[in-house]
């Protein structure tokens, strides 16, 4: 095996191996290191497992919805062996084969800087070894779960998004810290699979404290209706756990102690940049790495590291990731070859990622807030429309709740930002994708006609209220 390539790769989650791949696809040779499994986080303990488990408690919130039909119950240990395979039963040939096609080649080690342009790999058996890049390293190492410092919690060894997703059994009794995506989306995967008493601990007043208020709100209710507990303006105070495994004590800032058998903590996420050996460079290493809208790494020296991925801290979503890492292997080529492309740039990072929270109601965004347009200086207008009064929408069940929201630039006419919660809401979002990110004027977007009878007519009633 050869110690030296133009480009190494460090962590193969989905950004490291995009950046990888395009790199090769752009003429040059790339090496990927990776200390666990190739398809990092996202394949085996958080985007692809955690959707699995959702799915089924989505359907059975659609089924109940539609008169006529009923459900049996769930079949928890089919849910679960779906969920092995959906993650390949935590086995990694298959991606290592892709890999090795491409071809880049895969160094299964913990990879570390080692001086510019160096990178010292070490295998699980202590074995060294020191590849060196000629034109370009990329960090991609992700992220890791954030354990707060609660008294008692660390030791009661709770369960993160890595334990969650890898269930082999749902615990009765669970308390959810935190009130953001993970949480919403592992409360609710839980709860429909069978933790009759699910307690979600919010140190805030809000869900899904990022988005625009309704959605949180709509979530909250639509927890409340299927008996999840959602304490608001609550802390964590102190946890205790006796007995490895045994049963969990949770002491909150008010009201009693709550009884569980597992706590899980979705308190967000550290960056994976300690022992990177960034120290080496004279980069702070408990920090996202900072990147200019190439991916390339500010303040190094010579310009070879590039960051891709939740590492630097930009998005903390797969597709950003993978986005990110489409221009860094693009833009390692095209300066390899001496051409400097300023078209290879990261624009949609600036505009507000899509995202899709999974949960029922689905919530979906893109682009900024009302709030955040605001602060931004934006001449702002919003306006609202509830989806349930949207005929596509009362035809896929009783009782749809749903609400749309789009924040429009008076300036320009055009979408700042666009919002959905509601059932089934998750494929609207890549059309108000499209219309944010390629600034379609409101006049030009009134002549896309949604069809009749799909929840996409949802376009027409914001575009109406809005006064088209
Ligand atoms: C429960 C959960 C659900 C999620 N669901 C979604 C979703 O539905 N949609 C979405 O877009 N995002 C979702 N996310 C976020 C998504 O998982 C991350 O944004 C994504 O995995 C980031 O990709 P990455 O390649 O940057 O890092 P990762 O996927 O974390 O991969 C990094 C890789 O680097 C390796 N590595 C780290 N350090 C080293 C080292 N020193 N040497 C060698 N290898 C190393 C790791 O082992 C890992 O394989 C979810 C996150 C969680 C926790
Ligand atoms: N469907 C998806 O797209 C999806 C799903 C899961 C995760 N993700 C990504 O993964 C990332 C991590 O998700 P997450 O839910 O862990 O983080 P998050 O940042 O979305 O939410 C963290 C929550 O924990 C709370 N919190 C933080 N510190 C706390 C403390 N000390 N005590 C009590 N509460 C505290 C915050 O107020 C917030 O409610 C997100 O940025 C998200 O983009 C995406």
């Amino acid at each position: 095996m050869a110690d030296e390539f133009d480009v190494i790769v460090i962590g193969a989650g989905p950004a490291g191996e995009n950046a990888a791949d395009r790199a090769v696809r752009g003429g040059l040779t790339a090496a990927i290191v990776e200390e666990r499994l190739a398809g990092g986080e996202c394949s085996y303990w958080a985007c692809v497992p955690s959707k699995a488990l959702l799915r089924p408690v989505d359907l059975a919130a659609e089924v109940a919805r539609v008169p006529g039909l009923t459900l049996g119950e769930i079949d928890v240990a089919r849910v679960l062996a779906r969920r092995d395979e959906a993650v390949s039963a935590y086995d990694d040939g298959g991606q290592v084969r892709w890999i090795e096609s491409v071809p880049i080649e895969f160094f299964r080690g913990r990879g570390r800087l080692d001086g510019p342009k160096r990178v010292r790999v070490t295998t699980e058996d202590g074995d060294e070894r020191v590849l060196t890049a000629r034109q370009a390293v990329v960090l991609a190492t992700g992220s890791t779960a954030a354990v707060p410092p609660v008294p008692g919690l660390a030791e009661a060894n709770p369960w993160t998004s890595h334990e969650v997703t890898a269930a082999s059994s749902v615990p009765e009794r669970l308390v959810v810290l935190g009130g953001g995506v993970v949480a919403c989306e592992m409360a609710q995967a839980m709860h429909g699979l069978g933790a009759r008493q699910t307690t979600v601990v919010v140190r805030g007043g809000r869900l899904l404290g990022r988005m625009e208020p309704f959605a949180g709100e709509l979530v909250a209710e639509s927890f409340a209706e299927a008996g999840i507990d959602v304490r608001f303006h609550t802390q964590m105070e102190r946890v205790e756990r006796p007995e490895p495994g045994g049963k969990v004590t949770v002491h909150l800032g008010d009201g009693p102690p709550l009884e569980a058998d597992e706590v899980l903590v979705a308190t967000g996420r550290d960056v994976a940049t300690r022992g990177l050996g960034l120290d080496t460079i004279g980069l702070p290493d408990d920090a996202p790495v900072e990147v200019d809208d190439s991916m390339r790494a500010t303040g190094v020296a010579g310009g070879w590291l590039y960051a891709v991925g939740d590492v630097n801290g930009r998005a903390l979503l797969t597709h950003m990731g993978k986005y990110q890492a489409r221009i860094c292997g693009d833009v390692i080529a095209a300066r390899a070859r001496g051409d400097e492309l300023p078209a290879m740039r990261d624009l949609a990072d600036s505009y507000g990622s899509p995202q899709v929270v999974f949960t029922d109601p689905q919530v979906c965004a893109v682009g900024r807030t009302e709030e955040e347009a605001r602060n931004e200086g934006f001449r702002v207008r919003a306006v609202e429309y509830d989806m349930g009064a949207v005929t596509g929408a009362y035809l896929l069940g009783d009782g749809y709740r749903g609400k749309a929201k789009a924040v429009v630039d008076e300036d320009r006419k055009v979408l700042l930002g666009v919002t959905f919660a509601g059932p089934g809401a998750a494929e609207l979002l890549h059309a108000a994708t499209i219309a944010v990110t390629a600034e379609v004027p409101l006049d030009r977007l009134w002549h896309a006609v949604p069809s009749f009878p799909t929840v996409s007519e949802i376009w027409l009633r914001l575009l109406e209220t809005y006064g088209l």
